[in-house]
């Protein structure tokens, strides 16, 4: 038997802490930068509005242009690793503009290494420490790790580069796992090293024009403790460690991206933007916490409102061109101060059973279940290890379940034996699916790089895929609608006559397109202004305009697609040909378009023409971003947003329908 307790604690802030990156290039260094500190905890910022003023900030911790990568172990690394080790859960987060030293603070380098490696070596330190301590003697230890990316909106394992986007799932219980997920033992920090470095080769960088080796993905390292009593009362607790550098958000005016660097830049903030999103439902106490509109914050769950202890470091850095992004960072930063998680202990008690073996095999590092197992199974497979007799440990360190499925009850084993016939046939199809699309390069690193290469390839053959099905709808939804339009006319012959002229039947046709499918009126929405608010601490002084900052947002009003019969009643279809641009209409629906893209919700963009959820997500996001759209044709500065496609919302939306107040 065995009972799974959750010792609770109480409700932890995240800790928020910010790190100045030193200036890089020599020419920079004799300017003045844009942000300094004030003193351990808070700094300030130009004031982009009035040039004269500041804005500050406080934070938990404040690390200068001078801090070591030691002082931010100590502060922010340190504490949480000692909780892991008493079986609770910790986040470490290195979030940040591109170029802002997130992967340095993370890893850093052979000379001054980063929080990943001290981590690592601090689990190993603490164990030995509580080994020799007297009362802790009957525990056992084991460390080990899995490591993924999450590119383009895909997961992949770094450490067994298979190629393929890993599930991810939640349990009962609602704790998210990877089925599949490679796990390695580790027993010392050499052993750690020498898996985990080839393993971040895998990881996908690229050179931009900000930073030479920039991070195209978002990294989750994932440190497991196990801790077991060896004697009564057989208490086993299980501590996790995640260790994310997070990609860095992209200005890509700035980064001079193209082609798969602008997709890999429009994923990155897109689950940015989502992250923005979730700490925002946060802080306001929302019922719906949008965990699953990214995989980021999906997999990040347990760190924001969840049970883990949480810290989070915002790298900003200091030169002048970088003002915006640093800006923008430190607001995010900000407003992420309130996020409250729940951590709590999570501990099994094994009660020993008659079968169970006077001594247990101990070869020193226990075998564990699949780091990403959920814990109420592992209650339920800990139970039955009481049964097994000296069952042989597994040097691999990661344990299949149907390996423990022969000593469940029949019920479960059904289940079990179920739930993992449909999990590898899942698997299979997935697999099969897989090497169609992607052949498997060889085994080993020489090869690693062609399945980087290969994973390019077949984002850029799912994409023009994707647009190709796109197309083609399009074009039988223009086929139906001219049918439909065709039968409409038949249906009126006897009161109008059909024009023959074919620019009539063009037009026609496409405004009828232009509003199949839309509601009459789109239900009314709340668009939340960007705020800046009393988070920021601004400094007290009534002189500072800081409040002036905060962007307000009009009040949105209903918003429906008009289509373009005009207000007698009288069908433009029968006036196609008086169609043409009218300077004072087009100018009217300009501004009501830009209104629109400046205040709209999802749902609201979405009325546009050839703007869908995704579409919608990427104007707003680079609306809060980078502020408003003065003209229609900026949205070619959102990124994802091609010049073809811009070209057509505008085509869309502009020349034969207009947007009006309803
Ligand atoms: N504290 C620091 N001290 C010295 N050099 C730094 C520091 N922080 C960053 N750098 C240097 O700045 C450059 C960019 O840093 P890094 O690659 O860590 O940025 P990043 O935020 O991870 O960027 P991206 O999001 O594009 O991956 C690197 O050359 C790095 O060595």
């Amino acid at each position: 038997m065995s009972d799974s307790t959750s010792v609770s604690g109480t409700p932890t802030r995240m800790k928020v802490a910010v790190r100045l990156r030193p200036v890089l290039k020599q020419d920079d260094k004799d300017k003045e930068p844009c942000v300094r500190g004030l003193d351990a905890t808070s700094l300030e910022i130009w004031n982009w509005r009035d040039t004269k003023q500041t804005i500050k900030y406080n934070f938990d911790v404040f690390f200068d242009a001078t801090s070591r990568q030691q002082d931010i172990h100590e502060k922010c690394v340190k504490p949480l690793m000692a909780k892991a080790l008493r079986g609770q859960n910790a986040s470490i987060f290195a979030y940040g503009p591109t170029g802002a030293g997130k992967t340095h603070t993370m890893l850093g380098t052979v000379e001054r290494p980063g929080i990943i490696p001290r981590a690592v070596n601090d689990i190993f330190r603490l164990i030995n420490k509580q080994k020799l301590n007297a009362g802790d003697a009957q525990w056992m230890y084991s460390l080990s790790f899995s490591y993924l990316e999450i590119y383009q909106e895909k997961v992949y394992d770094l450490l067994e580069v298979k190629g393929q986007d890993l599930p991810i799932r939640e349990d009962r219980d609602r704790t998210i796992f990877i089925p599949n997920l490679a796990e390695r033992v580790i027993t010392s920090l050499e052993e750690f090293h020498d898996l985990f470095v080839p393993a971040s080769k895998n990881r996908t960088t690229a050179a931009t024009k900000l930073n030479s080796r920039s991070s195209r993905s978002h990294s989750i390292l994932l440190l497991k403790v196990v801790k077991k009593q060896e004697a009564p009362p057989y208490k086993k607790q299980i501590g996790k460690v995640y260790l994310i550098d997070l990609a860095g958000s992209e200005n890509n005016k700035r980064t001079g991206n193209r082609g798969i660097r602008l997709k890999e830049s429009g994923a990155i903030n897109t689950s940015l933007f989502v992250l923005g999103q979730v700490v925002d439902a946060l802080n306001q106490g929302l019922g719906r916490v949008p965990y699953r509109d990214s995989k980021l914050t999906r997999l990040l769950q347990d760190s924001l409102g969840g049970s883990a202890h949480a810290c989070m470091i915002t790298n900003i850095a200091p030169e002048e061109s970088n003002y915006m992004e640093t800006y923008t960072a430190l607001n995010f930063a900000s407003k992420s101060r309130h996020i409250v998680n729940k951590p709590f202990t999570n501990e099994i008690t094994e009660r020993p059973t008659a079968q169970r073996p006077a001594k247990r095999s101990s070869s020193g590092e226990e075998r564990h279940q699949a780091a990403s197992s959920p814990p109420r199974k592992k209650a339920k497979r800990d139970s039955n290890e009481q049964k097994v007799t000296n069952r042989p440990e597994s040097a691999e360190g990661s344990t299949k379940q149907q390996e423990n499925a022969p000593f469940l009850s029949p019920l479960l084993r059904r289940q079990a034996n179920f739930e993992e016939s449909m999990k590898s046939r899942l698997q299979a199809l997935e697999n099969n699916i897989m090497t169609r699309l992607n052949p498997p390069a060889n085994q080993g690193q020489a090869h690693q790089s062609h399945d980087l290469q290969n994973r390019q390839i077949l984002e850029q053959l799912k994409e023009s895929s994707k647009q190709l099905s796109q197309l083609q709808k399009q074009n039988s939804k223009f086929h139906q609608v001219l049918a439909n339009s065709r039968m409409k006319d038949q249906d009126h012959l006897p009161q109008r006559k059909i024009s023959s002229d074919p620019s009539t039947k063009k037009t026609s046709s496409g405004v009828a397109g232009s509003s199949l499918g839309q509601p009459a009126t789109l239900p009314k929405a709340v668009v939340k202004p960007l705020t800046m608010s009393t988070q920021h601490n601004f400094a007290p002084q009534p002189t500072t305009k800081s409040n002036l900052l905060k962007r307000r947002a009009p009040d949105v009003q209903f918003m429906k697609i008009k289509t373009c019969d005009d207000p007698k009643g009288k069908s433009l279809k029968e006036n196609a040909h008086q169609l043409q641009p009218n300077p004072e209409l087009q100018a009217k629906h300009t501004a009501e378009i830009i209104h629109l893209l400046n205040t709209g919700s999802v749902k609201q963009l979405k009325s546009l023409q050839s703007v869908g959820e995704k579409r919608a997500q990427l104007i707003r996001s680079w609306r809060q971003m980078f502020g408003e759209f003065t003209t229609i044709s900026d949205l070619k500065k959102v990124n994802g947003l091609p010049s073809k496609t811009v070209d057509a919302i505008i085509r869309n939306n502009l020349l034969c329908q207009g947007i009006a107040k309803g």
